[in-house]
């Protein structure tokens, strides 16, 4: 018998496990998910957008609209940075799969990282000025950027 072919790729395998990480957010709009993984493929860490460890996440603020104090915004630990921080490993020529484009301030912390390539699937801030800047240092830094659409995830997903 001859092993079985249809089986999902590293990039796929990935990818599913950061959307699988964004499933635990409690973030009411929008549920990031990361997973770093090393040159051999092994995975280092993965993390979501979430409060701080010790804020209790019942009693922060989740809106978006308001007074900066009163949004979720100053408080979150975004999905990209978790994961970081949540490693005990070198990250050096690491690449991190995430399930939304990183904004400026996780890019900077994976370019410090030494993490080489992202690999992400929505792209939904692509216009903002974060998101362009994380894409300059991104190239200045030589940092791989690579989207792999959601559509080509979702049909790899079994029935
Ligand atoms: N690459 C990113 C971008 C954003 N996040 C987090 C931060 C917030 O929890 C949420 C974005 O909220 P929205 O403005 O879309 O309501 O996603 C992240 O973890 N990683
Ligand atoms: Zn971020």
């Amino acid at each position: 018998m001859k092993k079985r072919m249809n089986y999902i790729s590293w990039d796929d395998y990935f990818l599913g496990i950061a959307e699988l990480s964004a499933a635990r957010s409690k973030d009411p709009n929008t549920q990031v998910g990361a997973c770093i993984v090393s040159e051999e493929n092994k995975i280092l860490s993965v993390g979501y957008n979430g409060m701080p460890a010790g804020c209790n996440d019942d009693e922060m603020p989740w809106g978006r609209e308001g007074d900066f104090l009163d949004t979720k915004y100053p408080f979150v630990c975004h999905a990209e940075l978790n994961a970081i921080l949540n490693s005990n490993h070198d990250l050096k020529g690491s690449r991190i799969y995430v399930s939304l484009f990183p904004c400026n301030e996780c890019a900077k912390a994976i370019i410090q990282s030494g993490i080489k390539e992202v690999i992400y699937t929505c792209d939904k801030y692509a216009d903002t000025d974060g998101t362009k800047a994380s894409k300059m240092m991104f190239k200045m830094a030589g940092v791989k950027t690579r989207q792999i659409k959601q559509e080509h995830f979702v049909k790899i997903l079994p029935m």
